[in-house]
């Protein structure tokens, strides 16, 4: 479904340009679930932004059901990303004006894809019913977590894209928090790349890639 061949990617910098990504490929088959590990600074945030079409690679080509997507305007990328991406980073992004039952349908509601019955299966099973009316503001971390995962789900995208999604949650609560990520996206077909740090939760996902010197194995 979705098939990456040879990105390379540089940043500038003031002694000249700086290659992070060297010629990666990858594939995310439907419905997989890929952890992607490596050392800090080995380019994970860079490859997942280039796959999430948040950026542009330098050469490469990305195949999204079999068409290329790497040469796309800004406004065509951010329409993938609302049609077919779910994507829960660091920076949680959550709107702040709205509660969380409406955080939980926002991006749905863009995509034109709103199902009620979804969302409020995804508000129940995330532990999230009975703060359906509160504010990201009066939530703690993992709770807001709960509800990018939730939106993030409810717009049925073929691809989830999480990096580093329980990075400020403990132990337990992490746990609870993927296996909860990872039951709802097999029930909803999603493929599931994610990006971690810890060896324990990336062995709960179907396959593993790692980093390093700008080439995955
Ligand atoms: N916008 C940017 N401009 C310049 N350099 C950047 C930019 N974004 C990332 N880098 C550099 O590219 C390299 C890879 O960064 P990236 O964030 O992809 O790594 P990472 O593996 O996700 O790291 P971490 O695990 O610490 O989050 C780092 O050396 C970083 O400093």
């Amino acid at each position: 479904m979705l098939d990456a061949t040879d990105l390379t990617k540089s940043y500038p910098s003031a002694s000249g340009p700086v290659p992070v990504l060297a010629g990666v490929s990858m594939r995310l088959s439907r419905g997989e679930t890929v952890a992607l590990t490596g050392e800090s600074g080995s380019g994970k945030s860079t490859l997942l932004h280039l796959l999430a079409a948040l950026d542009t690679p330098d050469s490469g080509s990305i195949l999204l059901d079999g068409e290329e997507i790497t040469g796309l305007g800004d406004r065509a990328r951010a329409r993938l990303r609302r049609d077919r991406f779910g994507i829960v980073f660091q920076a949680l992004n959550l709107v702040p004006s709205l509660t969380v039952a409406q955080n939980i349908a926002f991006q749905s509601r863009l995509a034109d894809r709103y199902e009620p019955d979804l969302c409020d299966t995804l508000t129940r099973r995330l532990g999230l019913s009975n703060l359906a009316h509160r504010l990201p503001e009066d939530l703690s971390g993992g709770q807001q977590q709960r509800v990018a995962i939730g939106r993030a789900l409810a717009a049925r995208p073929s691809v989830l894209f999480a990096d580093e999604p329980t990075g400020n949650l403990d132990e337990d609560t992490a746990d609870q928090v993927i296996d909860l990520m990872l039951d709802l996206a097999a029930d909803t077909g999603t493929a599931c790349l994610m990006v971690t740090h810890s060896p324990r939760l990336a062995a709960r996902l179907g396959r593993q890639v790692h980093l390093s010197k700008g080439l995955l194995s």
